[in-house]
């Protein structure tokens, strides 16, 4: 699947660029044959059992409460980046199918295949936002010792109805407000088309993580907040769905979403990666988009 891929100010992709997206496999087949298999891969159970926790657990109230305490990120805690994917080093994603090694693999291994294809200096952005998007995942760590349910797995809005794309979306009939008449039906709590930003979504790393990013003034660009911010919306960005939420930005993004996806999915790979080699590039990058030490 080769995807159109808009330049930083949205100007028409390279050919270079589609080339090498070409020459790093990007594809339709391996995609379904190999990534997001929720029927029967080896890891079903746990995956499932993490999906059944989290549809019927994650309520509109409880991702309220979950966004207010967090976004103050006055845990106590302070690190920099690169400490806080150390953190990563022991952590398994009980939702995945596609990957049960530690999840700092995952996170240099997408950002080094973003890496080959746009290498440029122009870029370096992109880079660091693969290595830094599902950080997170800290939650689940014995700092925050958040339960599978509440940091992983693809994220759905709250409050409106819960769409039919969402995978394993039987398991939403145990939950509460699938059944309060306050938040089942197509706009919920919302106002039609009131954007991304005002819509509740699961509780879970992504958010989590965008909200570190802001409340500690990252100089990132617009598009990789997006990335952070809503890379496991699975239901919109692959689906087209929950598009009466969408405003005009939110739609400007969607490409940015979208590509970054690629990364994120096909560069899983089993084999682990060279952590000390990349150092330094890493280092400096963060130097570059984050203050030293964060809040949390
Ligand atoms: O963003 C994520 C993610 O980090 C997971 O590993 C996962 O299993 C998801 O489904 C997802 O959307
Ligand atoms: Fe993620
Ligand atoms: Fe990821």
């Amino acid at each position: 699947m080769i995807v159109n891929s808009p330049t930083r100010d949205g100007a028409t992709p390279e050919p270079e660029t589609i080339a090498k997206e070409k020459e790093f496999g990007f594809d339709i087949v391996k995609e379904t044959k190999e990534f997001r298999n929720y029927e029967n891969s080896s890891l079903q159970d746990t995956v499932s059992n993490s999906y059944k926790n989290s549809h019927t657990l994650q309520t509109y109230e409880y991702a309220s409460k979950k966004m207010r305490e967090y976004s103050k990120l006055n845990s106590g805690i302070k690190m920099g980046i690169w400490e806080a994917a150390e953190l990563l080093n022991t952590i398994i994603d009980e939702s995945d199918p596609d990957s049960d090694i530690p999840q700092i693999n995952h996170l240099l291994q997408t950002a080094e295949a973003i890496r080959k294809v746009y290498p440029g200096p122009e870029y370096d952005w992109f880079h660091l936002t693969g290595f830094i998007h599902d950080l997170g995942k800290i939650l689940l760590s014995d700092k925050f010792n958040e339960p599978q349910w509440s940091v992983v797995g693809d994220t759905f809005p709250l409050g409106c109805r819960f769409d039919e794309s969402n995978i394993f979306f039987d398991f939403f009939k145990g939950n509460p407000d699938y059944s309060d008449s306050r938040y089942n039906t197509k706009n919920g709590v919302y106002q039609e088309n009131c954007g991304l930003e005002n819509v509740v979504m699961s509780w879970g790393h992504d958010e989590y993580f965008y909200q570190v990013c802001i409340g500690n003034n990252s100089t990132l660009p617009k598009q990789a907040l997006y990335m952070i911010r809503f890379h496991s919306f699975y239901p919109w960005h692959r689906h087209d769905q929950y598009k009466n939420l969408t405003n005009q930005q939110d739609e400007e993004m969607l490409e940015w979403v979208r590509k970054f996806n690629k990364f994120d999915l096909y560069s899983k790979d089993p084999e682990p990666i060279d952590v000390e080699k990349i150092k330094p590039y890493y280092l400096s990058i963060i130097d570059k988009y984050f203050p030293k030490v964060l809040n949390w």
